[in-house]
């Protein structure tokens, strides 16, 4: 029997990303002449990769931009954000001794993310986290992507793991509906970025910290799934 596979959403869940993104964007709106972007206007604008995120801060200016003119913003994004990474990003705490707890329990550990592969590979090696996990995959590694739940079931068959036998655990609705529509269990945290409460999307736990994140959490749901 393979191994159980525990899978990571990045921006809000792993890693407290916002601070950069937040800076990324703004520093893309002012250089436009736009309105720069509000910490809860942010958390409406992520979850979709950086494209998205674009998109939704025009709309919220009723803006619209040329496609070279979107081009170059987003450009301009990648650029900035790459340029500053790891910046002021930071694990958020209690995540590694529940990684370290799942690793020893058994679980090869994944990250499934709707940042782009060449971004989110950068981040987690900027922050020396690459070792821990067994494969990373982005908006862009498939031609589908989260709340597709083949972006969740496609990460763990790469690693020739039994989607069966896997969790998920995210901040937002792309997670929570991706997972539900794959049947894996799927753990939401309530600190990340998210527009409405996480509890509106019916995860099957919500945990307000890592330190609830324990095996016997984990081994529950799986049992529970496999009925
Ligand atoms: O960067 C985004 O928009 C989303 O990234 P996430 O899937 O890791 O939350
Ligand atoms: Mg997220």
């Amino acid at each position: 029997m393979s191994r159980p596979t525990a899978v990571f959403d990045l921006d809000g869940t792993l890693i407290h990303t916002a601070p950069d993104l937040l800076d990324s964007l703004n520093h893309c709106l002012e250089a436009a002449g736009m309105q720069t972007a509000s910490t809860s206007e942010f958390t409406r604008f992520v979850g979709m990769g950086v494209k998205v995120m674009l998109e939704r801060a025009f709309e919220a200016q009723q803006k619209r931009a040329t496609p070279e003119q979107f081009q170059a913003m987003f450009d301009q994004f990648i650029g900035h954000y790459s340029g500053n990474m790891p910046g002021k990003s930071q694990p958020y705490p209690g995540i590694l001794d529940a990684l370290d707890r799942l690793d020893e329990a058994g679980f090869d550990l994944a990250i499934c993310t709707n940042k782009t592969e060449a971004l989110a590979t950068q981040l987690i090696a900027g922050l020396d986290l690459t070792r821990r996990f067994k494969i990373l995959t982005g908006g862009d590694t498939f031609p589908f992507r989260k709340p597709d739940p083949r972006h969740i079931i496609e990460t763990v068959r790469k690693i020739g793991n039994d989607p069966e036998r896997a969790i998920m655990v995210g901040d937002s609705r792309a997670d929570i509906n991706a997972a539900k529509a794959a049947g894996i269990p799927v753990i939401a945290v309530d600190f990340g970025y998210t527009d409405l409460h996480v509890r509106e999307f019916d995860p099957s736990v919500i945990i307000s910290h890592y330190n609830e994140l324990t095996v016997e959490l984990v081994d529950g749901l799986l049992r529970a799934a496999a009925g």
